[in-house]
């Protein structure tokens, strides 16, 4: 018999409520070592909840759920510390002599080896966000919750901002879950993807498209059409009366 994928993710049964609702309601994933699956929803289904919950910061979710290995979250908003350095952020709870060298060397993956020196005002939105992934990948986690990390960036920084992770998954070889609202974002950088509505997983569609994938390659357009229709959005501004 084959060996089974380990697990980095398994929940079952998963369920947060808010006051009378909800928000969540019996939630079952599994995500493999190494598997990238992107959550989708319209606003206010839960996503951001659902991230909380396995990154450990919701005590009030009731099931089950385990995470295996070490993990890490990004954040929309980069959440640097404003008086610490570009380095000293991204060492920040790193243990042991070479957590300076460790951070350096993250720092160079993202293409920000010369900023290491400097404050975080003094980036870009974009190359604050390279530092959110720095701060991430120097504790090599086997897990990466990311909660629209490109949501707050522009449309270019955005696509960059993409190549660098799919760079960064295949080096890494982390397992990720993506909250994002961006079907096009979701369709070029995950194996899998979930589409939340009322509470519960309604939808499951592996992304088989080849790699590296483009936004025009044969196939996209089809699987794009279908998510939007599964997100009730319009694919072009004519079927919305325009
Ligand atoms: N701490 C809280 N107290 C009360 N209600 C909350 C709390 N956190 C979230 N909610 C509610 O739970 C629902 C889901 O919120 P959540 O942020 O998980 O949605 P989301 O899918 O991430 O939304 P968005 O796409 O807009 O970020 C919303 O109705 C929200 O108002």
């Amino acid at each position: 018999m084959a060996a089974r994928t380990a697990r980095i993710v398994s929940a079952t049964g998963v369920r947060r409520v808010f006051g009378s609702t909800a928000v969540l309601d019996g939630i079952d994933l599994a995500i493999a070592k190494g598997e990238v699956v992107a959550l989708l929803g319209a606003s206010g289904s839960g996503k951001s909840t659902l991230l909380r919950i396995l990154a450990g910061l919701d005590e009030e979710a009731t099931g089950e759920f385990t995470t295996r290995g070490s993990q890490a979250v990004v954040f929309q908003e980069h959440r640097l510390l404003p008086w610490k350095r570009v380095a000293d952020n991204v060492a920040l709870g790193v243990r042991g002599k070479d957590a300076a060298v460790r951070a350096a060397t993250a720092l160079t993956e993202v293409g920000l080896a010369d900023r290491a020196r400097a404050w975080p005002a003094e980036l870009s939105g974009g190359q604050s966000q390279r530092v959110a992934f720095a701060r991430a990948l120097v504790r090599e986690p086997d897990l990466l919750l990311l909660d629209e990390p490109f949501g707050a960036l522009d449309a270019l920084t955005r696509l960059r901002m993409q190549a660098l992770f799919g760079r960064l998954h295949a080096h890494h070889g982390f397992a990720a879950l993506l909250v994002t609202h961006d079907v096009d974002e979701a369709l070029l950088l995950a194996d899998r993807l979930l589409v939340l509505d009322a509470g519960r997983i309604a939808e499951e569609i592996d992304v088989d498209l080849p790699r590296p994938r483009a936004v025009d390659a044969p196939g996209f357009g089809a699987l794009r059409r279908k998510l939007l229709s599964l997100l009730h959005v319009p694919a072009s501004p004519e079927e919305d009366g325009f």
